[in-house]
């Protein structure tokens, strides 16, 4: 189970905290200790008392003793788990600052492959039972080792008979617990894991289509790979208790059955005269709960067995492959902006989405994608942005590959407005200039005034200081798009790809938002994916895509006039737009 090379990195972040995990460990070691002494002081009572010797001024040093160490005990428990929760808390810190770093450098595709309840369950979830293990469960383990093995010496010293006795449930304990051990316990740890992740994600695509859900009535049973997925999991969890609780039982009986073993020996003992009432009381109070340390040896065992499945996880996502670094010999800026395609293949999984496709995007003009849906053209755009890594042929910008262009200066040259846009919880201002820090209060105005932002912005009470996302202010999809324009403006970068970019806008909007920008354009490369044909008849080039295909390209006349296929979208798009015409008069 433990594999040492999947868990080096782990335990490399967890090399700067041993000081204070070691200091956790020996303060709860001595607390565990300092509850002991309390029934050394009751044993030492009762033998001065049955000799006959015990007079109030021992009688009250011997409670002193006793006070002071109750409270000694605290104190280290205390010590003991600050410095384990420190410990935990500045490890979790490392081990999310590395996941999230890793997950900024991924494509797009390991997303896309993975769920994600999956995720938020290995960098929330998992990576909180890591807290669990070192701020709780490793002091207790460790005193749950030392405790007894210091009771037994100090027993031994008692009567060494009676302290091999308190041994006897020992034996018993571990047969069960190996066989416990040996009855699957990994797999079923691996399985409940996988139902646990299923379940994540079911319920967070159910919740993300609630809308879905709501508007056409559909009930919580419609949603059937959710209601499958609680119920796998509920019939895994019954199974696993039919199949743990009889030997968990068991197990407990056994740890806790010294008393069975220790009464009637001690009192024999007792009644052959070779053990006093008082180390019959001394074994009883510390014999007895010898073995019960052990039940945390069986917690801790079942918490590194869990937690030690969660860090694997992560640790696939520390090993997922990242898209390659530019090598620093040839890494280079490019000067100018055009965007060539030569012979781009490129497939999401085993599905082939863009094959041999060749094209060219002037700098200084804007070129328009049109094609039917799932023609590939918001993966054409991404693939410039490089989220997908191109499979089969060769992306340049400027004459220079992407795959030579920093990531991070690539991510400069390419302002992207999505059709659907994020925002950050944070207010309308820094929603802006989130590309751009250093644009003054003046060019943000100005961007919102073009991206046609500025009079509903005006209007909020607290206008550009307004907070937005959770606990602030909801926008409508199309505000969000022309918060989205306002911010590509503000970035000023040499590319700019608007996918969609308008299409929550009414069309007085749209053509306000377009007249405003396309002064901006100027030695821009743009890259425009529209539906609304009308919108993109005056561009450089039009590219007409078909099933991942270039099939023609050109201005709007050339191509009413030779391509078939772009014939057919615009009269269909001028029917529709008749037609809504004629149903708003
Ligand atoms: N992340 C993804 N994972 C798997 N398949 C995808 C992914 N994104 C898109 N696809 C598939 O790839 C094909 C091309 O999608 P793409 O979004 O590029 O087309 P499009 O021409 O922009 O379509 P639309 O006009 O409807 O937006 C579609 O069949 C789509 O289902």
């Amino acid at each position: 189970m433990f594999n040492k090379k999947e868990l080096s990195w782990i335990l490399n972040l967890a090399v700067p905290q041993r000081r204070k995990l070691l200091f956790s460990c020996i303060y709860a070691v001595m607390s565990a200790l300092f509850t002991l002494v309390p029934f050394v002081i009751i044993y030492h009572l009762s033998i001065h008392w049955l000799n006959g010797i015990l007079d109030s001024s021992t009688v009250w040093k011997l409670v002193i003793y006793a006070l002071i160490a109750v409270i000694l005990r605290f104190v280290f428990l205390g010590l003991s788990s600050l410095l384990s929760h420190i410990a935990a808390y500045n490890l979790l810190y490392d081990i999310r600052t590395h996941l999230t770093n890793k997950l900024g450098r991924l494509p797009m595709g390991f997303f896309n492959q993975q769920q994600a309840g999956k995720l938020k369950k290995i960098v929330i979830d998992d990576v909180e039972k890591v807290e669990q293990l070192i701020a709780h469960h490793l002091p207790d383990f460790i005193v749950s080792i030392i405790t007894p093995i210091c009771v037994f010496v100090y027993l031994l010293t008692v009567d060494w008979r009676m302290a091999l006795i308190t041994l006897l449930p020992i034996p018993c304990a571990v047969f069960i617990q190996v066989k416990r051990a040996n009855s699957g316990a990994g797999e079923d740890m691996e399985k409940y894991h996988q139902h646990l992740e299923r379940m994540n994600g079911t319920m967070i695509e159910y919740i993300l289509t609630m809308p879905i859900i709501k508007a056409f009535n559909l009930t919580v049973q419609s949603f059937s790979s959710y209601q499958n997925s609680v119920e796998d999991y509920t019939q895994l969890w019954k199974r696993l208790s039919r199949k743990k609780v009889p030997t968990y039982v068991l197990y407990t009986a056994f740890i806790e059955s010294g008393l069975i073993f220790i009464l009637p020996i001690s009192l024999l003992f007792f009644q052959r005269g070779s053990l006093t009432i008082p180390e019959v009381l001394l074994f009883l109070m510390l014999g007895v709960g010898l073995t019960a340390p052990m039940k945390q040896l069986s917690t801790f065992s079942h918490t590194v067995q869990n937690t030690v499945l969660g860090i694997k996880k992560m640790n696939k996502i520390l090993m997922a492959k990242e898209l390659s670094e530019a090598r620093a010999d040839v890494s280079v800026i490019p000067q100018q902006y055009p965007i060539v395609f030569d012979k781009v293949s490129f497939s999401y999984g085993d599905r082939m989405i863009l094959q041999d496709v060749t094209m060219t995007m002037k700098a200084g003009t804007v070129t328009a994608l049109v094609g039917p849906s799932g023609a590939g053209k918001s993966t054409i755009a991404q693939l410039i942005a490089r989220f997908w890594e191109v499979e089969k042929g060769g992306l340049f910008i400027g004459s220079i590959s992407i795959r030579d262009i920093p990531q991070e200066t690539l991510m400069n040259l390419i302002s992207y407005v999505f059709q659907d846009v994020s925002m950050m919880n944070d207010t309308l201002l820094a929603n802006i200039c989130m590309g751009n820090q250093a644009a003054s209060l003046e060019e943000i105005i100005q961007a919102a005034k073009i991206a046609q932002a500025h009079d509903f912005i005006s209007a909020l009470p607290n206008g550009y200081d307004t907070k937005i996302g959770h606990g602030g202010i909801h926008l409508s999809g199309g505000e969000r798009q022309r918060i989205a324009i306002a911010r590509a403006i503000v970035r000023n970068a040499p590319v700019l790809i608007l996918d969609e970019a308008t299409a929550y806008a009414d069309s007085e909007n749209e053509s306000h938002i377009q007249a405003g920008i396309s002064h901006l354009l100027q030695d821009k490369t743009v890259v425009i994916i529209a539906h609304r044909l009308s919108t993109i008849t005056d561009v450089d080039n039009i590219i007409v895509l078909d099933a991942g295909r270039v099939v023609a390209q050109g201005t709007h006349d050339v191509l009413l006039q030779h391509c078939s296929l772009y014939q057919q979208m615009w009269h269909a798009y001028m029917e529709v737009d008749q037609w809504t015409l004629a149903g708003k008069a």
